[in-house]
């Protein structure tokens, strides 16, 4: 059988590690406070953080070849093959499943075709935190934070182009779950402890 890890007295495949798994989908703008609330949660809630953009910058700080190739699409603030960032976050909640309480998914869905997949691949979201926040405050952030990230998306030009393709490309993923009856909206221009009681509502109403 292929995919599989063996113990002395079972095989557990590597897709049932993770196939009960708490999994909360956080949505939100680019520097909308998305990595922000989840640091909190982690802190609060003991969950599992996996941000898809963090793992893509992983494999960019390797000098892989894969590397080269995700830095270039995401300094023009594109997305990677769905495939790529995909796998990447099933193989890190494989990594994590043994002594994980529930995994914040931060980044992921950018489209609605990442959620569908992510569902025939590894399983159903109980929650979309949606991280809202305005155009205008989500630039002032970014170009904040781009002043010490060293992150090369965080400039004026890429900062645009990652706004854009939220709005065309993310947007549609909040409707979609809404279908669902599991997006709980916070208000990210307000302070961060007071975005993060909002998230903590959110998160305590789930069985
Ligand atoms: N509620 C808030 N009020 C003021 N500043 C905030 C708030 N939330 C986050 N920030 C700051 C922290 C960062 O410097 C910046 C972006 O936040 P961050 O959590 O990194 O956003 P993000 O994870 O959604 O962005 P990205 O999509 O680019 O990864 O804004
Ligand atoms: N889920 C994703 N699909 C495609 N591309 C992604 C995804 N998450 C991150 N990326 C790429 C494109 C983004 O502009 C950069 C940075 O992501 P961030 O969530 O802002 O850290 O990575
Ligand atoms: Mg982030």
């Amino acid at each position: 059988m292929g995919n599989t890890c063996t113990t002395d007295s079972i095989s557990i495949s590597r897709d049932d590690k993770i196939k009960d798994a708490k999994i909360i989908f956080v949505v939100g703008g680019p520097g909308s406070g998305k990595g922000t609330q989840c640091e909190k949660i982690v802190a609060k809630y003991g969950y599992t953080h996996l941000s898809s953009g963090d793992l893509l910058r992983i494999e960019v700080a390797s000098g892989s070849d894969r590397g080269k190739q995700l830095q270039a699409i995401m300094q023009k603030g594109e997305l990677v093959p769905l495939d790529t960032v995909l796998d990447m976050i099933k193989d890190a909640m494989i990594a994590k499943a043994d002594v994980s309480k529930g995994f914040l998914i931060d980044g992921y869905p950018r489209e609605v075709k990442q959620g569908e997949e992510f569902e025939k691949k590894i399983g159903k979201p109980c929650l979309l935190l949606y991280v809202d926040a305005k155009a205008e405050t989500m630039v002032k952030r970014l170009m904040k934070r781009g002043e010490t990230s060293g992150r090369s998306d965080d400039n004026e030009e890429t900062i645009k182009k990652r706004l854009d393709l939220y709005y065309k490309a993310t947007e549609p993923v909040i409707s979609f779950y809404e279908g669902r009856g599991i997006v709980r909206k916070v208000d990210s221009e307000l302070p961060v402890d007071e975005v993060f009681s909002q998230v903590s509502t959110a998160i305590d109403a789930l069985k």
